[in-house]
């Protein structure tokens, strides 16, 4: 009775078990090989294909009569997520510069704007390099959530503002964030592997040195600080997910680097998805 109940249960079934398979040169294939083609040979028996001397047009339409299903030009692939970029390293090691140049020849990409309660430096535009806002207001977007991560760095806060990233992600826009050592360590907690981490070092840490003193921003005392702090940073390097250096001379290559980090992303089969 049993076996009676399985037979008739595997004979309404699609499954079909076959010792072998039939072809012929201008025919479709007889019997399948698994159920996924069998619509279509148990609808369309001898259905003869035009030789490939034949027009392209019936060609075309002949195939797509034996599948059974017009051919559309729909794209077969889904576009890319927009992808989140954290951009980070020890204080001098050209972030801004990066950024800058890398603004400059990609679309596609915001750059959010830190918001930040440290003075401008000379040369610096609120709003474009970062939101320069009192330490009041800072410490109101903390207490409102507003700030994906933020810190105080060098006795200044430092922080994400979200609103920007939703913004710009439901454009469809990459979202490029800049962030120091220690941010990007609470971000990789916060986004896990839903963000591209990039950490750009230098060639050596004399380089990184010289480079802090020709900017001409800092004090010896804040100097000493931001390169002790850049020794025990590049120790967090296992955090991130590349790294490129950034050596003197060479910030063209660098940024080349980065947009070749960003393209490969883009290929993933599996993208990555965050949600702010
Ligand atoms: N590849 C490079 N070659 C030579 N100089 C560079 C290079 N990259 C950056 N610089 C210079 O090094 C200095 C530090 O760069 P930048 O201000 O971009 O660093 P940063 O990482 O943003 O620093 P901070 O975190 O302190 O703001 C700047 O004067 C910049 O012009």
């Amino acid at each position: 009775m049993l076996f009676r109940r399985l037979f008739a249960s595997i004979a309404r079934s699609d499954l079909q078990i076959t010792p072998r398979l039939v072809f012929h040169p201008n025919h479709i294939p007889l019997i399948s090989p698994t159920p996924i083609f069998r619509s279509y040979t148990r609808r369309r028996h001898y259905v003869p294909l035009p030789p490939m001397t034949a027009n392209k047009a019936e060609i075309y339409r002949a195939i797509e009569s034996a599948l059974n299903s017009p051919f559309n030009s729909d794209p077969l692939i889904a576009p890319p997520s927009p992808l989140i970029i954290v951009i980070s390293g020890p204080s001098g090691v050209g972030k801004d510069a990066v950024i800058k140049r890398l603004r400059e020849v990609r679309e596609g990409i915001h750059f959010v704007v830190t918001a930040t309660s440290r003075d401008k430096r000379p040369g610096e535009v609120d709003g474009k390099d970062y939101f320069f806002v009192t330490k009041e207001r800072f410490l109101e977007m903390i207490e409102r959530d507003e700030l994906l991560e933020y810190a105080l760095v060098y006795g200044d806060y430092k922080g994400v503002p979200k609103q920007q990233i939703r913004e710009f992600t439901s454009k469809g826009l990459d979202i490029v964030l800049r962030v120091d050592v220690q941010g990007a360590s609470t971000l990789r907690t916060i986004l896990g592997d839903s963000a591209i981490f990039i950490f750009l070092a230098p060639e050596s840490e004399s380089a990184l040195v010289n480079r802090l003193i020709d900017r001409k921003t800092e004090t010896t005392e804040t100097l000493l600080v931001r390169v002790a702090t850049a020794r025990e940073e590049v120790k967090l390097i296992k955090n991130f997910d590349y790294v490129v250096v950034n050596a003197d001379g060479k910030l063209e290559g660098a940024v080349k680097l980065v947009e070749s980090i960003i393209d490969g992303e883009k290929a993933r089969v599996r993208q990555r998805r965050a949600v702010i």
